[in-house]
This record gives structure tokens, sequence and C-alpha cells, in this order.
């Protein structure tokens, strides 16, 4: 297992560090009947080299931050800095291509495509030839994830712990600082929770990047580095 681990993490460019820095940040949804709070100044920096779990419960605005990290959103109010690059100088997709990797709740893999041609399509899209190194470092990642003899395999023809592990794995692929993942191991049981929990965080140490996961699951959070909590329309590290 080490050995495999060590091939699919080889190749990654190291030291690609990045902090987020969140300053001032509000933000709310506002639609002509209703205006819906979902952060208030919210002051938070989190670091690199490191994996934190965002807690609380349903509809606290877990999958919101992830949307505003990505520029899907734009704050109310305040900044959020990549390092000390504003994110909204950045256009969404150079953030999506060069900052950010998401591990997404619902999955978004192409069905007929087998879980090797899923991990390699970003690739495709872009008109880049994907090269043998890179086929072959799908594969260990799907090794790594525990599905390797499943990478020929129709992704619609997967179990739903298995598609979340090749989201894990496509996720991983790409070479980014940061790596927001929203309830990976929601369909997982225990074994394959703890597992995808050592996998984070040894990415993140090997990587040097910054891992934030949103989770309902307090044996994942056990996992992290840092678990913090979104309350009262704050990020609060929990001590
Ligand atoms: N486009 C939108 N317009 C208005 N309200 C929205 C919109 N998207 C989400 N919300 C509301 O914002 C709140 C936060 O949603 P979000 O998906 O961030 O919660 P979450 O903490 O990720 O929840 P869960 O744990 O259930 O996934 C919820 O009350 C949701 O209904």
């Amino acid at each position: 297992m080490i050995h495999v681990v060590q091939a699919a993490l080889n190749g990654v460019v190291k030291g690609v560090e990045m902090k987020i820095v969140l300053r001032n940040l509000s933000f709310s949804y506002v639609s002509a009947s209703r205006e819906r709070k979902i952060f208030e100044n919210v002051n938070f920096t989190f670091g690199s080299d490191r994996v934190y779990s965002i807690m609380g419960p349903s509809g606290t605005g877990k999958t919101t931050l992830f949307k505003l990290l990505s520029n899907d959103l734009e704050p109310s109010e305040g900044t959020i800095l990549f390092d000390d690059r504003d994110s909204h100088t950045l256009k969404p997709q150079y953030v999506r291509s060069h900052i950010i990797s998401r591990i997404y709740q619902d999955y978004l893999l192409v069905p007929y495509m087998t879980a090797g041609e899923n991990i390699l399509l970003s690739r495709e899209i872009l008109g880049t030839k994907t090269s043998l190194e890179e086929k072959e470092n799908a594969h260990h990642l799907l090794d790594l994830v525990g599905i390797g003899n499943l990478k020929d395999t129709p992704v619609r023809l997967l179990s739903g712990g298995e598609q979340q592990r090749v989201c894990i794995a496509r996720a991983l692929a790409s070479q980014v600082p940061i790596l927001l993942a929203d309830e990976p191991t929601g369909a997982l049981d225990k074994e394959n929770t703890l597992k995808i929990g050592e996998l984070l965080r040894k990415v993140a140490h090997e990587r040097s990047i910054t891992v934030l996961v949103a989770t309902h699951d307090p044996l994942l959070a056990e996992e992290v580095d840092e678990q913090c909590v979104i309350d009262n329309f704050r990020i609060n590290s929990v001590a």
C-alpha cells in the first residue's frame, strides 16, 4: 500500500502551499421575497499543510463556503484572499483549474465513462492528450482509494460508495494547492471512512496543500488536524 501511495504522489508539484484568508466576510442569499444570512463578518485563516473539518448542522453554510471559495458566489461584503490575492481579481475558471479542486456531494461523474476515464476527463475537455504517466497515475489513485480493480468499469455500474471514491481520486489527480471536499465519506462504511481520512491527511502533508472537509461524520472529523464549526454565522475553531 505504501509504495502505491508514494507512486501516486510522485510527480506532484510540492511546495505549492497557499493559505486562505477570509477577511470581514459576509454573505446572504437574497431573493425578492427574503434574505437568508449565512455569514456575518467572518475573519478566519486556513493554513497550508493541514486538513480542517467544517462542521455545523444542515443548512448552516458549509457548501455555501465552498461555493464562495470557488468563485461560484460573490461575498456580500469582505474579501477572500488566496495568500495575498483577492479571489475576485481572478477568473472563476482560473480558480477552478489552478487553485481549487473539489470533491462534490453529488459526485458529478459521467455515467457511461469508466472510473479511469472520469479521472482524466478534465484533461480531455481541454483537448490535451493524456500521457501514459497520467493514465498510470489515475490508476494508482484508484488503487489508493481501494477500487483499482474497477478502473475499466463504467461509473453507472458502480455503487454509491465506489462512485464517491472515484470523485476523491479525481480530485487528487489535479495538482492544485487547495482541496475542498463536501461530505467525501457520506456513502462509505467506517473502515473506508478512516482510510479516506488518513489519505486526505497524508496528501495534505506530503503536498503541503490546504484541505477543507465539510462533514457531519464525527469519525472523519476525528481524523483531521483542526476541527471548525459554523455557528451563529461565524467560523470557529474547536479547541
Ligand atoms: N441559491 C440559494 N438561494 C437561497 N437560499 C439558498 C440557496 N442555496 C442554499 N440556500 C440556503 O442556504 C442555507 C445554507 O445552505 P448550504 O447548502 O450551504 O448548507 P450546508 O451547511 O452545506 O447544508 P447540508 O449539511 O445539508 O449540506 C440553507 O438554508 C439553504 O436552503
